[in-house]
């Protein structure tokens, strides 16, 4: 009797210390691919393996820290990958130039109501203070800022006045120089890919759902039509499916990526290996994707200076490129800012400016940042990105359609 009461003690404590075992493990068992959350909180550093994951401490401005990055991206099993054999194809993308010209009718498809309502105002028999208040509010619509719309608002009564002329192709002139002076033709647009003896390196930065990744394709892609050689590192190791997101880009026109196969490495390791990669192959240019990440978020812009200042043990950062999504408008400026002041950011690239009416941002950022606006999206199609060029931008604004 004693006997059996024990046995049937012993066999519900080792049901009890299954039961929980099974849950416990159910706990911590991994997401799926694809199921990471889109945005990280402060303290949401993915774990890696590897002894690679960042933890405050780690994104700590120290030397020390930044070494043990390096030592990491020895560690951090960097894969090469470079497209395979049985892939389809390379395709051949489409040539740089033209390629505004082409994506001219998004442009105006969704930009020149703002240009036309501006022409039809200043084309009104009598402009009076309600007409130039309502010009006033469309510019303020597009995006274009406080500052710059008192200026274009005061130049435009002043030449108005002066001469006197209502007819539209007047006015049409009239309106594509001042937009264009605003937009500033002058300032230098161009990519620094020639540092001599060494690859042009390229960061890509900003925050979450803006398009980095499809930047950083996009331009692998403008980069082999112009005949460069390029790697692609993909430091966004927190978004799962960043990384073959980008390998499929790269891929396409026959550019390899480097990338770890440790899920939440380091992304400061990732970066330096593949810069490391780009020197020993004689690349062109190295371009580094990374993670998105809020302005706001204080640790992951320590992050983000640490990669840099760790590919900067290899080499200088020609580029940082600050992607905005042009449907953001002004909040757009805000990210701008703190971009700037963490990563020292170099060029602008507005995106999704096909789908939105506020083009005037071109000119608030620049204005506001002293940097410029070096490329824009067009389009979610692989040639859809354009070097940007004020006179066609205002162009397509005041065309008539
Ligand atoms: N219409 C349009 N869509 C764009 C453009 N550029 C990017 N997109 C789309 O924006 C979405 C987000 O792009 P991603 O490249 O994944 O964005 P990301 O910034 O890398 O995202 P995170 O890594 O999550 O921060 C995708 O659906 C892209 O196709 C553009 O110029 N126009």
């Amino acid at each position: 009797m004693d006997f059996d009461v024990l046995t049937l003690f012993i066999v519900l404590a080792v049901i009890l210390a299954g039961t929980v075992g099974f849950f416990l493990l159910q706990g911590g068992r991994k997401l799926p691919e694809g199921t990471y959350p889109e945005t990280r909180d402060a303290d949401d550093h993915p774990e890696g393996p590897t002894g690679t994951a960042v933890t405050e401490a780690d994104t700590a401005p120290l030397t020390s820290e930044e070494e043990a990055a390096v030592e990491a991206a020895e560690s951090v099993e960097a894969v090469e990958e470079a497209p395979e054999t049985t892939a389809p194809a390379v395709e051949t993308p489409e040539p740089v130039a033209g390629r505004l010209a082409r994506l001219r009718a998004r442009l105006v498809k969704s930009n020149n109501v703002f240009g036309k309502s501006l022409l039809a105002l200043l084309s009104s028999d009598s402009i009076d203070e309600d007409v130039w208040d309502e010009i006033e509010e469309t510019l303020l619509m597009a995006d274009l800022g406080t500052e710059p719309t008192m200026e274009l608002v005061e130049r435009l009564r002043e030449r108005v006045t002066v001469e006197g002329s209502r007819d539209p192709e007047r006015v049409r002139s009239l309106l594509r120089e001042e937009l264009t002076a605003l937009v500033d033709p002058s300032l230098d647009r161009s990519l620094t890919l020639d540092a001599s003896g060494r690859p042009a390196v390229m960061m890509v930065v900003g925050v979450n759902g803006v398009g980095k990744t499809t930047t950083v394709g996009k331009l692998a892609r403008v980069l082999v039509a112009e005949d460069k050689d390029v790697i692609l590192g993909a430091a966004d190791t927190f978004r799962a499916a960043a990384a073959e997101q980008l390998t499929t880009w790269g891929a396409r026109v026959g550019v390899p990526t480097v990338k770890s196969d440790v899920e939440g490495a380091d992304p400061a390791s990732v970066a330096y290996e593949a810069v490391s990669a780009g020197i020993e192959h004689e690349v062109d240019v190295v371009m580094v994707d990374t993670a998105g990440r809020l302005q706001n978020k204080a640790n992951l812009m320590d992050e983000l200076g640490k990669v840099k200042r760790v590919i900067e043990k290899l080499s200088d950062v020609d580029e940082v490129l600050l992607v905005l999504d042009a449907t953001t408008g002004q909040n757009g400026l805000n990210q701008a800012k703190v971009f700037s002041e963490v990563v020292d950011v170099s060029g602008i690239v507005l995106t999704k400016l096909d789908g939105t009416a506020r083009g005037g941002i071109v000119v608030a950022i620049q204005r506001q940042l002293g940097v410029p606006v070096k490329l824009v999206g067009l389009g979610e199609g692989p040639d859809d990105l354009a070097p940007f060029d004020a006179e066609s931008f205002v162009d397509a604004l005041l065309e008539e359609r």
